[in-house]
């Protein structure tokens, strides 16, 4: 069913209660603007602390051209508009991941969400499956709808310049955790990125569903665009409540990953979020999600362990990791989905 036809809810839409949105938001502006044009060692200090503190923040003057950013907002509302039948000429399924699908959920719970993903880098090699004993890669690739027009050209002119970015901060948190600023350069030679378009509807029941569930993003870090509507929101370390990501303008939002998090030994932590939605509004998000290639075998930095403070992760395959959670992409999976934690050894 379509989400603007929908007038009574679909049971498979309807978070837990302890997990739906709570009426009364929190109002604060903690979360951290870094302007990144500034004075290298003023930034590098900046992002250690935001990345200490919340694992999220916003920068500014960011290189990306502004002009750009208006074009692939634009365009994400173009595809999204057109008819059910032309979107799902590009749908994803289960040879293809990559495209246009409806019905994601997160932690068995559905997300009041359409999105469109592409890889960065095409065609891309990722694990088979996710079993450990299955060595097999598989070769995937994008899916390009035929409207609007420039959607391909626009798409990757746009994925030149959010890589750009993520290198940049990948720099700058290497930096903050006294590393050469290339130290991770490397893992990412065969990147498995991918951007996505995420369309959240207007959404008549927005005590009971969610755009996003509550989750972590699994890669190194993500670059997001969002539009001026909000709904974004970030769990507080300090006491565990739910604060909103105020949009800025022309800004993209910055949030650390579980491989950063296994990387820097917890120095740093990935933040868990979830996205809210409206009953007015519809929404759009852009995130770029910056994956390391699926060889890297991560486990914390050599130089952030020593005898006072001993790897807390053991050694883990990046590959499987990001096929076990794509698992649950195409059915609900019974059983959580595969997180870090697993890899503890303190
Ligand atoms: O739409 C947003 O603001 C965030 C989306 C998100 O967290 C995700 O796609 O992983
Ligand atoms: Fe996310």
């Amino acid at each position: 069913m379509e989400f603007s036809t929908m007038a009574e809810i679909d049971p498979a839409f309807i978070q837990a209660p302890e997990y739906r949105p709570k009426p009364k938001v929190i109002e604060t502006n903690e979360i951290p603007v870094i302007d990144i044009s500034n004075d290298l060692k003023q930034v590098v200090l900046e992002i250690g602390e935001a990345c200490k503190t919340w694992g999220f923040f916003q920068v500014i003057n960011h290189g990306v051209p502004l002009q750009l950013l208006s074009r692939i907002k634009k365009i994400a509302k173009e595809f999204f508009d057109l008819p059910m039948e032309e979107k799902k000429l590009v749908k994803r399924d289960e040879v293809n991941p990559m495209g246009y699908h409806d019905s994601e959920h997160t932690k068995n719970v559905r997300d009041w969400k359409e999105v469109f993903d592409l890889l960065a880098k095409d065609p891309t090699s990722i694990p088979a499956s996710h079993e450990l004993d299955d060595t097999r890669l598989r070769t995937i690739r994008n899916q390009w709808p035929a409207y609007p027009p420039e959607f391909r050209d626009v798409c990757e002119e746009y994925e030149g310049e959010v890589e750009k970015l993520a290198y940049k901060i990948l720099e700058l948190i290497c930096l903050s955790l006294g590393l050469p600023g290339d130290r991770l350069h490397g893992c990412f030679r065969d990147q498995i990125s991918f951007l996505r378009f995420n369309h959240y509807p207007a959404c008549p029941f927005p005590e009971l569903a969610l755009g996003v569930g509550r989750h972590k993003d699994g890669g190194a870090l993500t670059v997001l665009a969002q539009d001026e509507v909000g709904g974004l929101e970030v769990r507080r370390k300090s006491d565990g409540e739910w604060i909103p990501v105020k949009p800025a303008p022309d800004a993209f939002i910055i949030n650390l990953g579980d491989a950063t998090q296994v990387w820097s030994n917890d120095r740093y932590e990935s933040a868990e979020h979830r996205v809210v939605v409206n009953s007015e509004k519809e929404r759009f998000s852009i995130p770029f999600f910056f994956f390391p290639a699926h060889y890297v075998m991560l486990k914390p930095l050599e130089e952030l362990v020593n005898e006072q403070n001993p790897a807390r992760y053991r050694e883990f395959n990046w590959g499987k990791f990001f096929a076990s959670r794509n698992r649950s992409d195409y059915k609900k999976a019974e059983v959580e989905n595969i997180q870090i934690y697993h890899f503890r050894i303190l």
